[in-house]
């Protein structure tokens, strides 16, 4: 392991100088003879915020399962802030796609947002309680939580349980943020509040966002680059880059229409079932 000369400097200053947040090289993803991805070169800064898009069945969520360590690549690496990637890696907030808990489920939401500071070093004096119990609150807080930290999970409505798990993902102030479709279920206000939360956790703590979704227009301000996969193929680039007719109808092999209405983005193509389009949705201010 290298020394450094400033070993007094904080620990993400130093990987920070280094490394890409994310680093994938040559990257390969297959299951059985079915290659979801191949030859993926990707570096996520510290503070970007990548979104990633795609149909259905495109190796969105298995991406992610890669960059946590639960899935192993066929081919090619995968580094975080400049190490091998692990099951547990606590440099990594994950926001997983909603599902509904347990009806009977018990868990309070103080408890799930706890756990997620469980992969970190904590003491077990007085003052490491306080301050674990300090940034639970904190992050209740930031997620608008607070007056149900105390119910039990399986009373909380999908959106309630998701602002939890929000929270969750950001107590341990991670490196990496990872979001699987993590504004399903919210309302609009809350769409914004927790983008806004994603966004500045990318600001303040140089943070990367890798940000699964269908919908790209609620958090198109905030993204830095788009890494569109179909069918075993993927452009990545910046949202005009990517996001325009010609680069999509080559992506999807068949004429796609962008077109941008009021600052959004509409897509359209013959082969899209809804959940492919970047729907204008009613109500939505930019
Ligand atoms: N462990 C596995 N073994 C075999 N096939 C798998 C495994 N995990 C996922 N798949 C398949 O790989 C494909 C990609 O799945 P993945 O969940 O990554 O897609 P996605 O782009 O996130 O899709 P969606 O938008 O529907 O969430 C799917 O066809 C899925 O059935």
């Amino acid at each position: 392991m290298t020394t450094h000369p400033t070993s007094a400097a904080p620990r993400t200053e130093t990987w920070q100088q280094r490394s890409p947040a994310v680093r994938l090289r040559r990257a390969r993803l297959s299951y059985g003879p079915r290659t979801l991805w191949d030859g993926l070169d990707l570096d996520v800064d510290p503070g970007e915020f990548l979104a990633i898009l795609g149909p259905n069945g495109s190796g969105k969520t298995s991406l992610l399962r890669v960059l946590l360590g639960l899935q192993p690549l066929s081919a090619g690496t995968v580094e975080i802030a400049g190490a091998p990637t692990h099951r547990g890696n606590s440099r990594i907030g994950y926001i997983p796609q909603q599902r509904a808990l347990e009806a009977t489920l018990t868990l309070r939401g103080n408890d799930l947002v706890g756990l997620g500071l469980d992969g970190h070093h904590w003491g077990i004096g007085l003052r490491q309680r306080s301050e674990r119990r300090h940034r639970v609150q904190r992050a209740l807080r930031a997620v608008g939580a607070t007056g149900y930290a105390k119910t039990p999970l399986g009373l909380l409505s999908g959106g309630e349980q998701q602002r939890l798990r929000v929270a969750q993902a950001l107590v341990g102030d991670p490196d990496v943020l990872l979001c699987d479709e993590p504004l399903l279920s919210l309302d609009i206000s809350h769409q914004r509040r927790v983008s806004r939360l994603i966004a500045q956790q990318a600001a303040e703590s140089q943070a990367a966002v890798l940000f699964v979704t269908h919908e790209i227009n609620p958090v198109l301000p905030l993204v830095d680059r788009v890494l569109y996969l179909v069918d075993g193929r993927f452009r990545i680039g910046t949202p005009d880059e990517v996001m325009n007719s010609a680069t999509l109808s080559e992506l999807y092999g068949t004429d796609v229409e962008v077109a941008r209405v009021g600052g959004r983005l509409v897509v359209a193509g013959t082969e899209f079932d809804s959940g492919h389009e970047h729907h204008v949705h009613e109500g939505e201010q930019a």
